[in-house]
């Protein structure tokens, strides 16, 4: 009784504080308040929506008010207990936002550090600022330089798809039912632990159970204003999962140490050194002294690889199912007895297959949700006149913005691989493909300047030597065809239920 006491004054505490900050920190534009969706509520804002929608239906409610109501105009939201907030829309809004990273901009802020520390914890690319963040970026730069990109396609890939291979050829023999969402997420895992890690790493490893629930109650902590009570008194089962998670941090980086004292024994001694090494953690090894941070980076990276592309690759199958006119833009171009180089994936050889690819993630981004928070202790005036004071939350929907009427016009909702493709007749008759390249402003999908995506070229070349290698040998049909497929609460944008089909082999 005494603690729901507690608990009750310091809630209300709370949530006074906030709404006397609120009316002394207000968010303007030309001298007034910014207009606000429609159902705003006037102590709970849109406190309730948030609490009470799924990831899924948020997303399409961003989508349908910008469409329907706002545009490209910057809107405020408003939920209590939180700091102001704005939702951006308009591409040379973003593009500013996304310049002006850092301490006299924007970044991460505390209202993202919070929520996600206890999972991606304090030091790691993610969370990190500064020079930790700076050492980190610069060896991941140094890990996706093209070298070891084509060792990953040429060599790792063909490795670690043979599982694949060997399940979708037994399941077209049986008429085994096989869950692509699964199939692709342990070749992804299997391929970042080795390539990152030097780690045989499998999707049924306890670390992934415990990392995707992790991982889908921390993308709820963005829509839920009491989580911190939730978690301070519901938590036990999230505590475990994230000590599982930290566990597996500190093994890969413990391993790593091993192998490469046995490495130092072996050239003292002039005996060969062990066959594998994890490139990334050897880096991140020899970038930053402390172990713990380099087990929260190692953590940071396996997680912006490992469900990113296999979310990406699913959603792309489902796509060409749903569409299946669009299947030969792959196969023809991914020609069937060609073993996939790194070199024979580039843009300008297969234009068709990334235009596939990148449309598919303008409708379903793997990270479907981002913000930043106003960190200029005098706080920020956005292009369109926005005023923002210190500490606004600053959000933007890659899931609206890839729907947005504005700038895809009309057929935005459609899938349409045509509109990434620019078609030019040379003078000799002969038609030219290029791929056409959209700004990181109206195309957010990997994020913008300083802090943009380090594995997008890794990604792009995952997902079309799969979609290759997966169409050029099977024919897949969904299990249930119940049209267009929902995302499940995560951070990321896992389908709804996994992507069951059928598999037949393909006659070429
Ligand atoms: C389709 C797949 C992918 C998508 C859509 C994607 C998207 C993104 C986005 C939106 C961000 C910014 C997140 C933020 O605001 O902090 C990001 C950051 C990052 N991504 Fe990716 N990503 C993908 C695949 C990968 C892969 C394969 C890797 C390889 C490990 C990777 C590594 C990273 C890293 C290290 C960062 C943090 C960069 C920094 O803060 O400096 N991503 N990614």
């Amino acid at each position: 009784m005494l603690a729901a006491y507690v608990i009750a004054s310091a809630s209300l505490a709370y949530l006074v504080k906030q709404l006397v900050y609120r009316q002394s920190h207000k968010i303007t534009r030309d001298g007034k308040s910014l207009r606000t969706p429609p159902g705003t509520l006037p102590v709970f804002g849109n406190g309730l929506k948030f609490l009470l929608l799924d990831r899924q239906s948020l997303f399409d409610w961003f989508s349908k008010i910008q469409n329907e109501i706002f545009g490209f105009e910057t809107y405020e939201i408003r939920v209590p207990t939180l700091p102001p907030g704005i939702v951006v829309s308009n591409p040379d809004v973003l593009e500013f936002i996304m310049k002006k990273e850092g301490s006299e901009g924007f970044g991460k802020g505390p209202f993202f550090e919070e929520r996600s520390w206890h999972l991606f914890g304090r030091h790691g690319i993610i969370n990190a600022s500064g020079q930790l963040w700076k050492i980190q970026r610069k060896a991941g730069n140094k890990f996706f330089a093209g070298s070891h990109l084509q060792a990953l396609v040429d060599e790792v890939f063909p490795k670690f798809w043979e599982k694949a291979r060997e399940e979708l050829d037994e399941a077209a023999e049986t008429g085994k039912i096989v869950d692509m969402e699964e199939l692709y997420l342990e070749f992804t895992t299997r391929v970042m632990g080795r390539v990152a890690f030097g780690m045989d790493l499998s999707n049924s490893h306890p670390f992934s159970a415990a990392f995707d629930y992790a991982s889908d109650l921390t993308g709820l902590r963005f829509q839920n204003p009491l989580w911190k009570l939730n978690y301070y008194l519901f938590g036990q089962k999230f505590r475990k999962a994230v000590s599982i998670v930290k566990s597996f941090g500190n093994e890969i980086v413990r391993l790593a140490v091993c192998r490469r004292e046995i490495d130092d024994t072996s050239i003292h001694n002039g005996t060969e050194p062990t066959e594998e090494g994890g490139d990334l953690v050897d880096m991140l090894l020899d970038a930053v002294p402390e172990h713990h941070v380099v087990a929260d980076s190692a953590i940071n990276f396996l997680s912006a690889g490992r469900d990113t592309t296999a979310n990406s690759m699913t959603w792309v199958l489902h796509l060409l199912l749903e569409q299946p006119e669009f299947i030969p833009y792959i196969t023809d171009e991914l020609p069937a007895a060609a073993i996939h180089t790194y070199s024979s994936l580039s843009t300008t050889l297969t234009p068709r297959s990334h235009a596939v690819f990148l449309e598919t993630l303008r409708l379903y981004p793997p990270v479907p949700f981002e913000l930043k928070q106003t960190l200029n202790p005098v706080g920020m005036t956005l292009p369109d006149g926005t005023m923002l004071p210190p500490e606004s939350v600053v959000v933007w929907c890659p899931y609206a913005y890839g729907r947005s009427k504005r700038i895809w016009g009309d057929d935005a909702y459609d899938f349409r691989p045509d509109r990434w493709i620019e078609r030019t007749v040379l003078t000799d008759g002969i038609e030219e493909v290029k791929l056409k390249v959209k700004s990181a402003s109206e195309y957010p999908v990997f994020n913008g300047g300083a802090r943009s995506c380090l594995g997008r070229r890794m990604a792009e070349v995952m997902g079309v030597w799969v979609l290759g290698e997966s169409l050029r040998n099977w024919e897949f049909e969904e299990v249930e065809k119940i049209g267009r497929r929902r995302s499940r609460n995560s951070l990321t944008l896992p389908m709804d239920g996994g992507l069951k089909v059928r598999v037949r082999k393909r006659k070429n």
